[in-house]
């Protein structure tokens, strides 16, 4: 399924968040979405998720405009795991992810607990079954977050939606997550801040700065130096990665002259 967000303007009390905004997730790609802080990544999610509607442009899920599709069929479609996931219940790891398979079961569908090979498929997935008991408020923030996407990937979704997923998660937790959630060949869009992960595991990225978007591409177009001094504001090497041959962002110092001078400048000298 693909996303087309086509002209997206939101504001709160007169403060533009989204201008023009208009991007592409193909079918089957993994799209990152990258920009600093207070860019609009998180907002720009929550439109495509339905949670804030856009005071102009549309959101198109395979053509359709996404505030026409229904509820369930959304839920369906697809799933999401939000940058500070929560529950109120008191669940065990088991009963968190069981929930994602709701929408795609018909009437009340099964009692909590019953064997389901999507909960135990996603279980698995994400390392958790020595977990499959714990309670939520028993788990650390990395385990929290491998929970949600197992949840989400037990719904079966054809788009997954996620923001910030590496959030919380060790280096290997990372990388093995997002290198499952692109295996999956699912349509995936990821807000993300680590600059290395999305160019190791997105095949285009969108870039926003304040709210609009300055950039979209394969990485090697968008990673530029350039880029990273306008967008972020950073001096950087872009190297070629060892293992995938992509882009390798090397941050040497801010620009801001009001900022600590880099604090050791014979490093940067070595980077080749
Ligand atoms: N309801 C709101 N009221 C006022 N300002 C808001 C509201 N929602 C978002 N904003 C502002 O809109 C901007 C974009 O927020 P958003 O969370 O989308 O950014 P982000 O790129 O996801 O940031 P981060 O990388 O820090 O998570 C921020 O400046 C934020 O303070």
């Amino acid at each position: 399924m693909t996303i087309e967000v086509s002209g997206i303007d939101f504001a709160v009390e007169h403060t533009a968040i989204l201008r023009d905004v208009s991007c592409t997730a193909p079918t089957g790609a993994f799209t990152g979405i990258i920009g600093p802080n207070g860019s609009g990544k998180s907002t720009l999610l929550s439109m495509i998720m339905r949670w804030q509607q856009p005071d102009s442009g549309r959101v198109l899920l395979d053509g359709r405009d996404v505030r026409g599709i229904g509820r369930r069929e959304f839920a369906r479609s697809v799933a999401e795991v939000e940058q500070q996931s929560t529950t109120v219940l008191e669940l065990t790891v088991e009963q968190i992810v069981e929930l994602g398979t709701i929408p795609r079961s018909s009437g009340w569908g099964r009692p909590l607990g019953e064997a389901s090979t999507e909960v135990d498929d996603a279980i698995e997935a994400l390392g958790l079954a020595s977990l499959r008991r714990r309670t939520w408020h028993t788990l650390s923030g990395g385990e929290r977050q491998k929970v949600q996407v197992a949840r989400a990937l037990a719904q079966r979704p054809d788009v997954l939606v996620l923001d910030e997923p590496t959030n919380h998660l060790d280096v290997a937790a990372g990388l093995h997550l997002l290198g499952l959630t692109r295996q999956l060949g699912l349509t995936v869009v990821a807000a993300i801040h680590d600059l290395n992960l999305a160019a190791m595991f997105c095949d285009r990225l969108v870039v926003l700065q304040e709210g609009a978007v300055c950039a979209e591409g394969a990485p090697t177009e968008v990673l530029t130096p350039d880029l990273l001094a306008a967008v972020y504001g950073i001096e950087a090497q872009v190297l070629v990665h060892p293992a995938t041959g992509g882009p390798l962002v090397v941050p040497c110092a801010t620009i801001d002259a009001a900022a600590p001078p880099n604090p050791n400048p014979r490093e940067k000298a070595d980077i080749r």
